[in-house]
């Protein structure tokens, strides 16, 4: 079912309006504390600007990482809150509170045409659990609820689709933004009859979650590409040595039927780099899958196996790829990941349609230096994968029927 947008809203309707919009300014943030990517900040400035044009008090929300249910100051949304202001060109205030007198305060004190940042929707055990109780809250800060963190649509949790009904319970309205409008319409339009071979690339570390949409993935593509540390878990399951790598061993089970069903679509690396410690000047060595040891972290894939994938990904048409291939964050573990977007970025410039998603995956592809080749980045990396295999994504279930629909 069409969902209600704000593109379709009259500006002359959210003048002095109080707005809740949730973003997905979930970034990478370095060592030091500071915003690592900016993609999904940049990406989130089209509707804040839209609102403060119009006039609206917006109330802002995200999470960033994944903070247990309780503040984390490693987790907190200040530094975004930086970068989002020189982004978005006008002032952002600031505070470290969500549900408290402090956040209720600073709401109440909000003046028509500017933004108030709430602190990480994560801190409050409620979020993950879809609390009608916390979604209350959230959703009197404002009448008007604007979705448009495409990257957490994947997730039913209070801010993203608990908010939208209790914000309707109390007679508000609940509408997609207009990145989240964008997303829909681009993930839609580019892979509803995708021109093939159509190669998918997984990686990255979120294992669960990921691998779950393998099974209605695989009858869609040509080719399934694995890499990082999702392979390991592949591993695992064909009973081959990973030492200390990161696995999932709940997941094996899975994966051993994927293997099966997959046949020869799925292709694993058949050689990787590994280390004793995954560290900046870890001493890096490569072995054969097979020749993986007790005491190996396995941090990247070998220089065959890129081979090997960047020749499928070049003669493909349509690529979709979510999630590095190694820690890439770290020079030593960089390799398989950049040879990978030089081939994705080939593959596009010769006319393929390339759509990258992941805010990992954004970083990566600006560290490789081939961001402006590829035809979209999402900013959704579970997600655009859920959206790809054919699912519900109750973030945006969650939203308005549009009205002439
Ligand atoms: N072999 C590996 N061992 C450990 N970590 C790995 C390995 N390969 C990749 N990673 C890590 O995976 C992380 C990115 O994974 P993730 O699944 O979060 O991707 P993403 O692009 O951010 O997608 P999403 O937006 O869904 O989070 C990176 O921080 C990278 O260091
Ligand atoms: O990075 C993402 O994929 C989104 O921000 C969602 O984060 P999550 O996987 O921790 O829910």
């Amino acid at each position: 079912m069409p969902k209600a947008l704000l593109s379709a809203l009259p500006t002359d309707a959210l003048k002095g309006r109080r707005v809740v919009v949730r973003a997905d300014l979930n970034v990478p943030l370095s060592e030091a504390g500071e915003v690592a990517d900016d993609t999904r900040i940049q990406a989130s400035v089209a509707s804040l600007r839209h609102l403060v044009e119009a006039g609206a008090r917006v109330v802002l929300l995200s999470h960033l990482g994944r903070p247990k249910g309780r503040p984390d100051p490693a987790a907190s949304l200040a530094p975004v809150a930086r970068v989002l202001q020189s982004a978005l060109g006008s002032p952002v205030r600031f505070v470290p509170d969500l549900v408290g007198d402090e956040a209720a305060a600073a709401v109440a004190s909000l003046e028509p045409g500017r933004v108030l940042l709430l602190e990480n929707t994560r801190f409050e055990a409620g979020e993950t659990a879809d609390d009608p109780a916390l979604a209350r809250v959230l959703a009197g800060y404002g009448d008007l609820f604007v979705n448009d963190a495409f990257g957490t649509a994947h997730r039913a949790h209070a801010s993203t689709a608990g908010i939208a009904s209790a914000i309707r319970a109390a007679g508000g309205r609940a509408v997609a933004g207009l990145l989240l409008e964008r997303e829909l319409q681009f993930l839609g339009d580019a892979l509803a009859d995708p021109e093939r071979p159509f190669v998918a690339i997984l990686g990255g570390a979120k294992i669960s979650g990921k691998i779950d949409v393998v099974e209605a993935l695989l009858p869609r593509v040509d080719r399934l590409i694995v890499g990082g540390a999702m392979a390991n878990t592949f591993f695992l399951a064909l009973g081959l040595e990973v030492g200390h790598s990161l696995v999932e061993p709940d997941r094996v089970e899975m994966a051993r039927e994927l293997l099966e069903r997959g046949g020869d679509r799925l292709l694993l690396p058949i050689d990787v780099r590994v280390a004793d410690e995954i560290a900046p000047d870890a001493e890096v060595r490569v072995r054969a899958r097979a020749e993986v040891r007790p005491g190996d972290r396995i941090a990247d894939i070998g220089p065959e196996s890129e081979a090997i994938f960047a020749a499928e990904i070049r003669g493909a048409r349509t690529l979709v790829w979510n999630g590095p291939m190694g820690v890439f964050e770290l020079e030593p573990f960089r390799g398989g990941t950049v040879q990978l977007a030089h081939a994705v970025a080939d593959a596009a410039d010769g006319g393929a349609t390339a759509v990258l998603g992941g805010g990992d995956s954004a970083a990566a592809a600006e560290v490789a230096g081939v961001s402006d080749r590829l035809t979209h980045i999402s900013t959704g990396g579970g997600a655009s994968l859920e959206f790809l295999a054919g699912e519900a994504l109750p973030g945006i279930e969650a939203l308005d029927e549009r009205e002439d629909a």
